[in-house]
């Protein structure tokens, strides 16, 4: 199968959103939206780095690429609609990985009646995987990072630190694999929060975050933007029973650092709190406030953490791709 017979392949016989003019097939695709503003996203995967043969099969690494890249426009409070694929090919890949990859994507944009409408093929010596992402959103109901006020009640959804736990258990190739298979699913298809972050429209103000690196560093990102103190108690941060096997520092670790749980943090007004708990019981999401927005003398922003009786500045200890 050569590159033109693969695009064809991996192409949609029809497209579910009336905003898709021109998908595949011509130089550039055309979207028509009218009423919304239009969010746009990008996530790349990388062999070895977001993904190994010890950790995925492909039909999770393409489900993987597409999740890390719809969290982003849940996180922006919006409606996911289409996406663009750019896949960097090795030799080593097999026609059938290639598609398993695709079908993965395509299993979790049918959750949300995503369409594919383009994207780019090439060889390359390591398997990259960029997607580029295409949602929608009322103009009035985005949700920045810089939107904290103080008092506000700071939340997070889910549990944290599972992915990072799921994704060590397999690199360790640990005995009993069966015990760990809830973690492994929430490395391998973690599913992001639309569903809850869309049906939040009816608050008119929220910050938002997607944890893909770990909550030390989405809080930061929100206590600089919003130059607010993010107060955030440690032993309110939700964490999966099973994690409890584990040493106090390796859990510390997977959840302040630990990332990719593709998880929400938030910061929602005193007022409107429990309009989110029913949100959240209505959206069938665990939803748990972890502290509490402060005025940050400085006016920089800061994250502090609570643990244990203590009051600590919590810096971004999160997954960084370039040091120094
Ligand atoms: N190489 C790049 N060129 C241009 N913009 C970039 C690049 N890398 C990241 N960005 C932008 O920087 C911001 C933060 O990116 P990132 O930390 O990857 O966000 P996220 O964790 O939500 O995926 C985003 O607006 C992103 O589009
Ligand atoms: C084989 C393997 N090793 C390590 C990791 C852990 N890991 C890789 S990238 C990353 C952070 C998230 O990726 P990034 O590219 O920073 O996504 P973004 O923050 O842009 O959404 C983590 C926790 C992994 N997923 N797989
Ligand atoms: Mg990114
Ligand atoms: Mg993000
Ligand atoms: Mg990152």
């Amino acid at each position: 199968m050569d590159e033109f017979q693969f695009i064809d392949s991996i192409k949609q016989k029809y497209y579910k959103q009336p905003s898709v003019i021109k998908g595949i097939g011509d130089d550039a695709a055309i979207l028509r939206h009218t009423d919304e503003d239009t969010i746009v996203a990008m996530d790349t995967m990388v062999d070895e780095i977001h993904f190994s043969k010890k950790t995925t099969e492909p039909f999770h690494i393409g489900y993987r690429v597409l999740a890390a890249n719809i969290s982003d426009i849940a996180a922006m409070g919006g409606k996911p609609t289409s996406y663009l694929v750019s896949i960097a090919i090795p030799e080593s890949s097999t026609l059938e990985q290639l598609h398993e990859i695709y079908e993965g994507m395509r299993a979790l944009a049918d959750c949300f009646q995503m369409d594919l409408i383009g994207g780019d093929t090439v060889s390359s010596n390591v398997l990259t995987i960029t997607v580029t992402v295409i949602g929608t959103v009322k103009k009035d109901r985005v949700r920045y990072r810089s939107d904290a006020k103080i008092g506000d009640v700071i939340f997070v959804t889910g549990t944290l630190g599972d992915a990072a736990c799921g994704l060590d258990v397999l690199l360790n190739e640990r005995e009993n694999l069966n015990k760990y298979t809830y973690m492994i699913e929430r490395h391998r298809m973690p599913m992001p929060r639309v569903t809850f972050a869309n049906a939040c429209q009816t608050i008119s103000r929220l910050s938002l975050n997607d944890i893909s690196d770990g909550i030390s560093s989405e809080a930061n990102e929100i206590a600089n933007a919003s130059k607010v103190c993010l107060n955030i108690n440690y032993e309110a941060i939700p964490k999966h029973h099973l994690l409890q096997e584990f040493s106090k520092e390796k859990v510390e670790q997977w959840v302040l650092s630990g990332g990719e749980d593709f998880e929400l943090v938030g910061t929602v007004a005193k007022s409107n709190w429990d309009q989110l708990v029913t949100i959240a019981e209505q959206t069938n999401t665990k939803v748990t406030k972890i502290g509490t927005v402060e005025e940050d003398p400085t006016g920089n922003g800061v994250v502090l953490l609570s643990k244990e009786n203590q009051t600590t500045v919590l810096n971004k200890s999160g997954y960084t791709h370039l040091r120094g």
